[in-house]
């Protein structure tokens, strides 16, 4: 199967090539989901690795030693990317999966189940620092320019997986149209981490008792997957991804855009973010635990 190249797109958004091909997109976008499944969705760098690694540590009650029997990409595979149907032909019992598509293309197929939907939204600024970092040493990707033109270019939506505005937007307001679905964000997981494991458990209505609770925590605190090989991508050549020119488990931080945009900057992307999310039902905030509110004031950020 040839892989993407550098223009190629797939219902008009670029995908990285290495990692995708257009029977691939078309497999995700067919995918024949299961009543007993589990979709971790995300838009890139808002936190896919830590929800896996969270689900999968519910799902064995906290113990490590299962969790680490296999690398993220096999054990909650990419609907989209080409080798997942090997992948899942090898798959036992309820399956956890992971994508970054936007809404509309997954909705005609999920909506044929009863898949249980986990949305993890984080501040764009954060994801937009993280992604920039990422384009730098994952060599898959486009050389992703200065800053400013990185910012540029996802403002406009022009990046790969597309805009991250559309993503957002699209897949809390059809929320409504899956039967289990838990909105959940980046910086929820950070402020209160055993709050969040005990949502994400009850979600799965898989309660884990105040050791495994315990156990999970801590094996899914940054520090501990930093160094956890199944998921800080140190398995994969050099060639692919360059940890000497930066780490995968980069700064696990919130509100760390502020090292990176200038004064500038961030007032330009809250007037884009407030006309690109004016037809929202939904207000994204990102310092608090909720979810969402009106859509009368506008986002407020972690500084
Ligand atoms: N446990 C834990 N705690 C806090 N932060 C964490 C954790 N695990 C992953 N991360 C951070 O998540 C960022 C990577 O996002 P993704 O996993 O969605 O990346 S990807 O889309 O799968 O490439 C990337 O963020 P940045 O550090 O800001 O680059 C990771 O460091």
């Amino acid at each position: 199967m040839a892989r993407l190249d550098v223009t190629e797109t797939f219902k008009g958004i670029c995908f990285p090539g290495h990692l995708h091909t257009q029977e691939s997109l078309r497999y995700a976008t067919e995918f024949k989901f299961q009543d007993t499944d589990t979709l971790i969705v995300t838009y890139p760098k808002s936190g896919t690795t830590w929800m896996q690694e969270i689900v999968t540590l519910i799902s064995c009650k906290g113990d490590p030693a299962k969790s680490q029997m296999q690398p993220n990409w096999t054990r909650a595979p990419w609907i989209e990317q080409y080798y997942c149907s090997d992948v899942l032909k090898a798959a036992q019992g309820p399956r956890l999966l992971s994508t970054h598509l936007p809404y509309k293309l997954l909705a005609p197929a999920l909506q044929r189940s009863k898949a249980k939907v986990i949305y993890v939204a984080r501040n764009p600024k954060d994801v937009i620092v993280s992604y920039y970092h990422f384009h730098k040493m994952a060599n898959f990707l486009k050389d992703p320019g200065t800053f400013t033109e990185f910012l540029s270019t996802f403002q406009e939506g022009t990046v790969y997986y597309g805009s991250w505005f559309d993503h957002v937007k699209e897949w809390t307001s059809n929320a409504r149209n899956i039967d289990n679905f838990l909105y959940i964000t980046y910086e929820e997981m950070w402020e209160d981490l055993r709050s969040s494991l005990e949502k994400v458990s009850r979600f799965l209505q898989c309660p884990l008792m105040e050791d495994e609770l315990s156990s999970a925590q801590k094996s899914c605190s940054f520090s501990t997957m930093k160094e956890n090989s199944m998921v800080n991508y140190t398995l994969v050549p050099q060639e692919i991804m360059d940890h000497s020119k930066g780490k995968f488990m980069r700064k696990g931080q919130i509100g760390d855009w502020v090292n990176t945009f200038s004064t500038e900057q961030s007032r330009n992307f809250d007037i884009s973010y407030a006309s690109k999310m004016a037809d929202s039902v939904l207000t994204f905030v990102w310092e608090t635990k909720k979810s969402c509110i009106d859509s009368e004031s506008l986002p407020v950020y972690n500084s």
